[in-house]
């Protein structure tokens, strides 16, 4: 009788690591928006002081802050008004002690001024005097030169994931465009003789692919690019001429289905008769997704995922995080965030357990409940918002506890 050889998810991490370390995704320079959610290829550091000159965060008048210095409703500063500082222009204008000049928020504040009262704390005499009613301190209501980034400043480490607000920074830097790593390529194929296509006709015993949309939306959401996916028989000879095809084209191949121990599970011995090194995991310590298959022909990543539909998602995620934290130097997409647990949830010790969860809010903290279902009910995962890891060596986590969900 063959048994499973699980390996624990420590153990694949290694081995992936390893099966991954000669596929260079090489780099290409894309437009900045191009490049939202894409991991740089190289570090950045910022070019240019940001802001290249001391501006105003206030509509008000720059000023000495010394000479506002006590200054308060009854006893004003009286300071002589010299001018104006037109927006988005260099100025020429220095101001000396007892002086003040107008800038609008974001304007240059000129040489010998280190603060700027705002307008409403000022009553204005004539063309020429200024009261001002409150003291500020030095720096009050600036944004200085180099305080947001200082030239020469180390922003973003090789690998890092670009969101909206770095491709605004990079913008602000005078950047045009980035050099990310290119996209993984994936090839997804859904096997099983009962397996239809949304839009077929389904007779009895026939079901609708989910596996290759689920996979193919979440291989796009980590910035992969899908280069084929397709459904085939469980047929050997049909399977392994589909993965020699993809081969060509893809760093990774995702087969679902077919990947346990039935008589028609052909996954493993197919990617076994079609090259070196072939499968070397099969079997992993986690629930769900336990008769995973990992493998590599040639210089293509082979990954069995398990056809239920739960399984194949989770299997997934955890893999192609893996996978991009080897390539590129950060994981995939998933973010997290922490909860209590509503209810005790039991585990059975040996394989890392991953339960799905749905979050409520209630008052400051977010309460996390498991959603209850099988692995062949995607909509357990549609229900959920995330899910918790419960650790192979755990009996389950009690009521109460304090846990990180990874979002999804
Ligand atoms: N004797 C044993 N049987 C099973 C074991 C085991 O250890 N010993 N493990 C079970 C577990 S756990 C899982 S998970 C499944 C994995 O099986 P396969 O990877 O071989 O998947 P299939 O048998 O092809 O399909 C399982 C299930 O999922 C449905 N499916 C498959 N592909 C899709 C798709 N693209 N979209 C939607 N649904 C899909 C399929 O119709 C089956 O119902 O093995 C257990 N058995
Ligand atoms: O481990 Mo399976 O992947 O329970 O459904």
């Amino acid at each position: 009788m063959e048994l499973f050889k699980t390996k624990s998810i420590h153990e694949v991490q290694e081995i992936l690591k390893n099966l991954s370390l000669d596929i260079s995704l090489e780099s290409e320079e894309v437009a900045l928006v191009e490049g939202l959610h894409r991991p740089l290829c190289n570090s950045v550091e910022s070019p240019m002081d940001i802001p290249e000159f001391n501006r105003s965060t206030v509509d008000g008048y720059a000023v000495k802050a010394t000479d506002t210095h006590g200054a308060n409703e009854s006893i004003p500063a009286m300071l002589k008004n010299i001018g104006e500082i037109e927006m988005g222009t260099n100025t020429s204008v220095e101001i000396n002690a007892g002086e003040c000049v107008y800038v609008p928020t974001g304007g240059m504040i000129p040489e010998g001024s280190d603060a700027v009262v705002m307008i409403e704390c000022v009553e204005v005499m004539d063309n020429e005097l200024v009261l001002v009613h409150q003291s500020v301190a030095a720096g009050e209501n600036t944004l200085l030169k180099g305080e947001d980034m200082k030239k020469r400043e180390m922003i973003f480490d090789k690998g890092h994931r670009l969101r909206p607000q770095d491709v605004g920074l990079l913008a602000g830097m005078g950047f045009q465009s980035v050099h990310v790593y290119g996209k993984l390529k994936v090839g997804i194929i859904s096997t099983g003789d009962e397996i239809v296509q949304p839009g077929d006709e389904l007779t009895m015993g026939k079901i609708i692919d989910m596996n290759s949309y689920s996979i193919s939306a979440a291989a796009l959401e980590d910035g992969c690019e899908v280069v084929d996916t397709s459904v085939v028989p469980d047929d050997i000879e049909i399977l392994k001429e589909k993965l020699r095809m993809m081969m060509k084209k893809c760093h990774l191949i995702l087969v679902s289905g077919g990947s346990s121990m039935g008589h028609r599970d052909v996954t493993k011995d197919a990617i076994n008769s079609i090259g070196d090194p072939g499968v070397v995991v099969h079997g992993i310590s986690v629930k769900p997704g336990k008769p995973t298959i990992i493998g590599k022909v040639g210089d293509t990543l082979m990954i069995g995922l398990p056809g239920q539909p739960v399984s194949a998602l989770v299997v997934y995620r955890i893999l192609i995080n893996i996978i991009m934290e080897a390539l590129v130097g950060s994981g995939s997409q998933m973010s997290t965030t922490n909860g209590k647990l509503a209810v005790n949830i039991p585990s059975a010790p040996g394989r890392e357990h991953y339960v799905m969860v749905r979050l409520d809010r209630e008052k400051t903290e977010n309460v996390v409940q498991p959603v209850h279902g099988k692995s062949g009910m995607l909509s357990m995962m549609s229900k959920a918002d995330g899910f918790v890891k419960i650790d192979a060596n755990k009996e389950g986590l009690n009521k109460g506890t304090d846990v990180m969900i990874y979002l999804f």
